[in-house]
């Protein structure tokens, strides 16, 4: 039995950082320094783990960044005043707020008060609209890195048929509509927990995408031999991290993306190249 050629996540997000690090430069050549806000409520540890890699690419690549931490206690008010000090601020040129918010705060509510023009993540409603209208804007840093991930290491993407598990604000759902664009063209079955028979629908892909949340959930028997797959969700447990996808996936799959090291590094890559971007548009 062969083993799948690895999707390396941390290779590419390193050459796109080398690519950034030179465009900061000329942008600081011209007097434009980005700056990255990042709002932080709570103290999961994985979301200051991800916040804090966040920030080391930053200081990496050359760009300032502002770091805001709120606790578990604040209230929809500090979270929203949090929002409007940075779109005030001339030294942030982009922000996030790292999801998942607590439960009592209202996500939607917040993602709405971002200045859409300093909306990193592209979750902001008037981007998510950009995005259904195939006007350019911040794209969603996972799909986007998804679909560079596949790119740099020459995974077809027009014309191929897409199985996706999972339609989450973060991946599933703006992935979907980032791969029916025409610059993409492929053909994409969203599935989610009500999906009959996901493992049908798994099997008929070319592309796999499993970002549902559920340890080892796709499993060898579900994937067509040579087909690529990513393994995107993860869930904590004592023994460590678990992908959705099932270790022996490996022995079935064309290509990988493990879950440590595939999609996660390129997501931070995507946020930096979002800002960039960003300060190149204005
Ligand atoms: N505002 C946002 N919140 C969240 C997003 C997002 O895109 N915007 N996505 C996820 C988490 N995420 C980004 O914030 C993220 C996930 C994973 C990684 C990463 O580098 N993972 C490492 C493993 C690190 C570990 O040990 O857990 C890897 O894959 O090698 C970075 C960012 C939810 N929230």
């Amino acid at each position: 039995m062969t083993t799948a050629t690895l999707l390396d996540g941390k290779a590419a997000a390193a050459d796109t950082k080398r690519e950034l690090t030179e465009r900061v430069e000329t942008l600081k050549s011209r007097g434009i320094a980005p700056g990255l806000g990042t709002v932080l409520v709570g103290d999961d540890p994985a979301s200051h783990s991800y916040v804090g890699g966040k920030h080391r690419d930053c200081a990496q690549v050359g760009i300032a960044s502002i770091r805001v931490e709120l606790p578990g206690t604040a209230t929809q008010a500090d979270v929203e005043a949090a929002v409007l000090k940075l779109n005030a601020d001339p030294a942030c040129t982009g922000f996030i707020v790292q999801l998942p918010l607590p439960a009592h705060i209202d996500t939607h509510a917040v993602l709405e008060l971002i200045d859409p023009a300093k909306d990193a993540d592209g979750l902001h409603p008037a981007n998510l609209g950009r995005l259904v209208l195939g006007m350019p804007g911040p794209l969603p840093c996972t799909p986007r890195g998804i679909i560079d991930l596949l790119r740099r290491n020459h995974v077809p993407v027009t014309g191929q048929q897409f199985c996706v598990i999972g339609c989450g604000l973060t991946v599933g759902r703006p992935l979907g509509l980032m791969l029916t664009r025409s610059s993409e063209h492929a053909t994409v079955t969203l599935c989610h927990e009500a999906t009959q028979d996901i493992a049908a629908h798994a099997r008929a892909a070319d592309v796999v995408v499993a970002a549902a949340g559920v340890a080892h959930l796709v499993k060898p028997d579900w994937i067509k031999p040579g087909a690529t797959v990513l393994s995107v969700g993860i869930t904590r447990t004592v023994e460590g991290i678990l992908g959705d996808v099932h270790p022996d996936v490996d022995q079935v799959a064309g290509s990988l993306a493990p879950p440590v090291g595939g999609v996660g590094p390129m997501t931070r890559a995507m946020l930096l190249t979002n800002i960039v971007e960003a300060a190149e548009r204005n």
